[in-house]
């Protein structure tokens, strides 16, 4: 009995020191954002009634209009984490060019079940620079123009899809664009086809997709947070389905391709000579870069460590990647002088031509580039990115300490009136070279910048990047680029909706609430 007592006494003990601690250190951190201002708060919640009341759909421009009321700077508290926000040039260079400030946001950990510590959610800094090491060079010029095989043998395919929709009536092309997507990253990636295009019901299309649903719903369901809980619920256990079907499916690709390595043989090699027998030129995905890189590396990657960097790449690119083409299409049907233009361009390229798209075309696709840029600042791909601070860090003359959350806003930081007068005009031109010279070189980094941004970051112009874009950031850049010319080689667009009458979703990436609903022309040359 007396022991019962002493390890109570002792649990309560230890129980009550560590509350006092945080206490401490909540008011420590009170006590440097409170004077940078915001909303009202209130106990518990914190400053999130507004959010909390708000519905859903109607989100976004929640968000927004709080970020035009409180901005450019002010503090947050969502429940007991501390944050506080930034969308400056200035503000924004401070937090991403830091080599120290490395952890993501809290906000990160609903994906870090599929993801592990891949590279996007990686929190272990010495992993995370083992690994970006590592991987950064298996994208080299000859990989790019490889995979580029697959985005156009895609494109073409999925402009051919469209025909029967061709008609002049609006339908929904979002999920075509998706399913396209998701052929490109998983041959690119894993070197696999799964068809999603042909066969949208495969068991792994789906658990993509459904793994990605319950991800939001639990982001935008607060009782669903602690592990416990979720674990629990009936989400969690479908989430824990999809997980084993995602993480099977990469396992046994990885151990497939594995099992030529270990054999002895140069896997790049021969799976040039297989594609060579098949008659097509080399198809080398993602995944035998890296094992071939981890074969030549001291202390290199686990098995599981690859699976988390494939399955990065998988969710890091498709999403990304379709919502990209799709603002693009949005935008030139919303402006038919541009759409001109664009067209012009392909004209000149291929001259009526049918053939499939090089890496040479891709670099003359030059106003299609501005287009593109020009559309992400308007409507911003990941329209917010964030960091956990492990320094204090000084913004905007004020020390912020260690253990608050540094929200950056690209989408706020892309309409800042400073760098782009008129913010919310449609101009390509703004990315001429002499105009982009005059911007602070913050004011545009929709792949984010510094250290850990964006691998498949590539809508920097091929020549005259702002940031440096080493190989591997071309990828994103090529695959949008493939997409949107295969069907506007082939199509008119034309949106049902006008660009201030969109409104959008805001998720991990910002998309179009209830699809994106397009009418195409067959176009006459
Ligand atoms: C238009 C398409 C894309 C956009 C707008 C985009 C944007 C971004 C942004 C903003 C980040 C920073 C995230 C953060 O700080 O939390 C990021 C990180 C990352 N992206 Fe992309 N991305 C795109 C396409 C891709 C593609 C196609 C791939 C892979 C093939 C890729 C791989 C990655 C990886 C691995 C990281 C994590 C880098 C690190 O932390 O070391 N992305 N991306």
């Amino acid at each position: 009995m007396d022991f019962t007592y002493l390890l109570l006494f002792t649990f309560f003990t230890i129980g009550f020191v560590n509350f006092c601690k945080w206490l401490k250190d909540r008011k420590r951190i009170w006590d440097a954002i409170e004077p940078i201002g915001g909303e009202k708060w209130y106990p518990l919640i914190g400053t999130c009634l507004e959010l909390i009341k708000t519905k859903r759909k109607d989100f976004y421009d929640v968000y927004c209009a709080r970020n035009m009321k409180y901005g450019p700077f002010f503090r947050t508290w969502m429940g007991f984490i501390p944050a506080v926000h930034v969308m400056k040039p200035d503000h924004v260079e401070r937090i991403l060019s830091s080599t120290v400030n490395l952890t993501k946001g809290d906000n990160y950990r609903f994906v870090v079940p599929w993801l592990g510590e891949g590279l996007i959610t990686g929190s272990n800094h010495k992993k995370w620079r083992v690994h970006r090491k590592l991987i950064t060079p298996t994208f080299h010029f000859s990989i790019l123009d490889n995979m580029m095989e697959v985005m156009a043998e895609k494109g073409q395919f999925l402009a051919e899809q469209l025909v029967p929709k061709a008609n002049g009536q609006f339908f929904n092309i979002y999920p075509f664009l998706t399913l396209c997507e998701l052929d490109i990253i998983c041959e690119t990636a894993m070197g696999v086809e799964v068809n999603a295009m042909k066969h949208s019901q495969s068991e792994y299309v789906r658990s993509v997709y459904g793994i990605s649903d319950i991800m939001l719903y639990r982001m935008f369901h607060p009782y669903l947070h602690p592990d416990f809980v979720f674990n629990l619920s009936s989400k969690g256990r479908q989430h824990k389905k999809y997980l084993s079907i995602l993480h099977g499916f990469t396992r046994k690709v990885i151990q497939e391709r594995k099992e030529k390595l270990t054999s002895g043989r140069d896997v790049v090699q021969e799976l040039s000579e297989e594609d060579k027998l098949l008659g097509k030129k080399k198809r080398l995905a993602f995944l035998d870069l890296l094992l071939e890189a981890n074969k030549n590396s001291e202390g290199g990657l686990t098995d599981e460590d690859i699976r988390e960097e494939v399955d990065t790449f998988m969710f890091a690119g498709h999403d990304t990647s379709t919502v990209t083409v799709g603002w693009t299409l949005f935008t030139l049907s919303n402006y038919p002088e541009y759409q001109e233009k664009v067209h012009q361009e392909l004209d000149e390229i291929f001259q009526g031509e049918e053939r499939p798209i090089t890496p040479q075309d891709v670099l003359k696709m030059q106003y299609l580039d501005k287009v593109i840029k020009e559309t992400q600042r308007l409507i911003p791909v990941v329209p917010v990115i964030a960091r956990t601070l492990d320094q204090d860090l000084e913004i905007g003359g004020r020390t912020i300490p260690a253990g608050v959350m540094v929200v950056i806003h690209l989408a706020r930081l892309h309409k800042d009136p400073d760098q782009f007068p008129e913010p919310d005009r449609f101009d390509p031109e703004r990315f001429l070279p002499e105009n982009v010279s005059k911007r602070h070189p913050y004011s545009f980094v929709p792949f984010s910048a510094g250290p850990r941004n964006c691998l498949g970051r590539g809508l920097a112009n091929e020549q005259n990047a702002s940031q440096p874009c080493h190989l591997g950031q071309k990828f994103a850049l090529r695959n949008t680029k493939v997409l949107l010319a295969s069907i506007l080689r082939k199509y008119k667009v034309r949106a049902e909706k006008k660009i201030d009458e969109m409104k959008y979703n805001i998720e991990i990436v910002l998309r179009p609430q209830g699809g994106l609903s397009v009418a195409l022309e067959p176009r006459r040359r």
